[in-house]
């Protein structure tokens, strides 16, 4: 049996005139925000909304202020309808598409700018990528009021990004984190998979596995500086073009670290047919 598609608002004051009903109710209010495009990775952070939350807003909006790449934002794909059918089966309780001069009106003048997790890793190669992020999730945040918003760990460095602002701007909000889904060969769901040649697509796997490896052996013992040098060559001997970046941090705050004295995160960019693809793991002490 098809289920109807949630409805779509594209309205801040629709949007909060439901939500202040939702909490006049005393009911929680879960948020997903996305820039559509939506696969099982999204749809994974919904199900944990709807698991904690009494409602669930899933926003959809490609926001040009985190694209340092006209091209790249003109290029990202927009696929509303079929994105609403996927949240259907999902009991999401409203989809929010605002219209572009509802998150940056006339005259917009303010950035968000969270210093620390955003040094280096992606920050180093997308200037102004991450003031755009931080600038339209507290706009996201402040206009559906919502109680708890879900993140995805593939873009852990967002999400540490996003933990900081809430707690720095004294947003009532929980940041929520949820673990990379995969496909079976290992590969970190994401749109930008799509633009991989069918041969690229069966070398894409060895980024995570090469993680994986370089996770064991830090865990086991072996020396942080020389582990990452032998894991950006066996990047670049699986077929990527480059490995952009591949760093040791701490899980919290995203410090540099060389040896495993803390629980930490091994991140990593790489190309490879002319995409850029992004990965991380978990590397406890
Ligand atoms: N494989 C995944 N597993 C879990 N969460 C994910 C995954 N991919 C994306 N997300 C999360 O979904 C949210 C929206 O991400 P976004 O719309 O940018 O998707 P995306 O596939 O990462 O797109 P792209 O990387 O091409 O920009 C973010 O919180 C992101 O971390
Ligand atoms: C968090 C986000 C929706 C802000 O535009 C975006 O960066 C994303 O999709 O990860
Ligand atoms: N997933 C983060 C959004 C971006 O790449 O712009």
């Amino acid at each position: 049996m098809s289920v109807a598609p949630p409805p779509i608002i594209r309205s801040v004051a629709e949007l909060r005139a439901l939500t202040a009903t939702w909490h006049r109710a005393g009911e929680r209010i879960g948020l997903v925000p996305t820039m559509g495009a939506l696969h099982a990775g999204h749809l994974s952070l919904v199900a944990a909304a709807k698991a904690a939350a009494d409602r669930v807003v899933v926003t959809i909006f490609v926001n040009p202020r985190q694209f340092n790449d006209p091209e790249d934002y003109a290029r990202y794909p927009r696929t509303e309808a079929s994105d609403a059918e996927k949240l259907a089966p999902f009991g999401v309780d409203a989809v929010y598409v605002p219209a572009p001069d509802q998150v940056y009106p006339d005259g917009f003048a303010t950035t968000v700018s969270v210093a620390g997790v955003t040094e280096g890793l992606c920050g180093a190669s997308r200037p102004g990528h991450f003031d755009g992020v931080a600038t339209v999730v507290a706009k996201l945040f402040l206009q559906s009021g919502a109680d708890i918003a879900f993140f995805g760990e593939k873009d852990y460095q967002q999400l540490q990004l996003v933990k900081r602002l809430a707690r720095d701007l004294d947003i009532p909000i929980e940041v929520a984190g949820h673990p990379t889904v995969r496909e079976a060969d290992g590969l970190a769901l994401s749109s930008r998979n799509a633009q991989l040649s069918t041969s690229a697509r069966q070398m894409a796997p060895a980024l995570y596995a090469a993680l994986v490896g370089a996770a064991g052996r830090i865990r086991a013992g072996d020396a942080v500086p020389g582990v990452l040098d032998d894991t950006a060559r066996r990047i670049t001997a699986a077929g990527y073009q480059r490995v952009e970046y591949l760093e040791l941090r701490s899980a919290q705050g995203l410090h540099p670290m060389i040896r495993l004295d803390q629980p930490a995160r091994l991140l990593v960019a790489a190309w490879l047919d002319g995409v850029r693809l992004i990965d991380n793991i978990a590397v406890g002490p």
